[in-house]
C-alpha cells in the first residue's frame, strides 16, 4: 500500500463526515440556505489566495524544475479555473462575486490557513504537500459522490460546481500531488512520515470544519460589537 492509500484510510471517517454533511448534502439536492453560500464564499476566497501563498512557498522550497512547473500550473488554475464553481454559487444567491471578497476569516478558516502556513514556513516539501491534500482530494470525491448519489443533468442548480470538482482536472491535481509526495515519503524517516499523517489529518478536519463554518455562518465570538 502507498503512503497516501495509507492516508486515504486512516481518514475514512473524516471523508464520510464530509459526504454526510447538510452543506455538502444540500448540493447534491439544489438547496442550500443563501447565508451559508455567500459566508463559504466570503471564506473561501481568501482561502485560495492563503492556499496560493502556500503554493508559492512550496515553488520557492522546490528542488527541481518539474516541482516548480507543478507549482507555478496550480497557482494558475485558482487564478483562472476555480472562480467557476464561486461564480456558481454567486449565481445561485443573486451577489456579485466581487461583493464577497475581502472579508476577514471565521475562527476554522482562519485556523485552516494558519495550520497550511505553519507547514509551509517550518516544514519541508513533504509535510507541506500533506497539508494541502485533502483540498484537492475531498473536494475531488465530493464531487464524484454527488454525481453518482444526485445524478445531476445540467438544470440543476450546481451543476457547474458539482461537474468542476468531479472533473478530470480535479482528478489530476489530486494525483500528481499523491504522486510527489508517496515519492517524499518513500524517502523519509517514521518520524517524518508522522509529521505528515498529523498535517493530512488536520487538514481533513479543518475541511470538515470548513463546511460546518459556513453552515453555521460561524463568527468570532463578539464580532459584532455593540454601541
Ligand atoms: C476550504 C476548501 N477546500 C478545498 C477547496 C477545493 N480546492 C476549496 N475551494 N475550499
Amino acid at each position: 500500500m502507498t503512503f497516501t492509500q495509507t492516508l486515504r484510510e486512516e481518514n475514512q471517517d473524516i471523508f464520510h463526515a464530509i459526504f454526510d454533511h447538510p452543506f455538502v448534502d444540500g448540493i447534491g439536492k439544489g438547496e442550500v440556505p443563501a447565508e451559508s453560500i455567500k459566508h463559504y464564499i466570503k471564506a473561501d476566497f481568501e482561502y485560495l489566495n492563503a492556499f496560493m501563498r502556500v503554493y508559492g512557498i512550496a515553488l520557492a522550497k522546490s528542488q527541481n524544475r518539474d516541482d516548480i512547473n507543478f507549482f507555478h500550473e496550480k497557482i494558475q488554475f485558482i487564478l483562472n479555473s476555480e472562480i467557476h464553481p464561486h461564480h456558481n454559487f454567486c449565481d445561485y444567491v443573486g451577489v456579485d462575486y466581487e461583493g464577497l471578497q475581502g472579508y476577514p476569516l471565521p475562527p476554522s478558516a482562519d485556523h485552516y490557513i494558519k495550520h497550511m502556513m505553519h507547514h509551509a514556513q517550518t516544514g519541508g516539501l513533504g509535510e507541506i504537500l500533506s497539508a494541502l491534500l485533502p483540498c484537492p482530494w475531498t473536494y475531488l470525491e465530493i464531487g464524484r459522490e454527488l454525481m453518482s448519489t444526485f445524478n445531476p443533468t445540467s438544470d440543476h442548480p450546481f451543476y457547474p460546481w458539482i461537474s468542476f470538482y468531479a472533473d478530470e482536472r480535479t482528478a489530476a491535481t489530486t494525483l500528481e500531488m499523491r504522486e510527489r509526495l508517496d515519492a517524499i515519503a518513500a524517502d523519509s524517516s517514521k518520524h517524518e512520515q508522522l509529521k505528515m499523517k498529523d498535517a493530512f489529518r488536520k487538514s481533513c478536519q479543518l475541511e470538515l470544519a470548513f463546511w460546518e463554518m459556513a453552515y453555521t455562518c460561524e463568527e468570532w465570538p463578539e464580532s459584532v460589537v455593540s454601541r
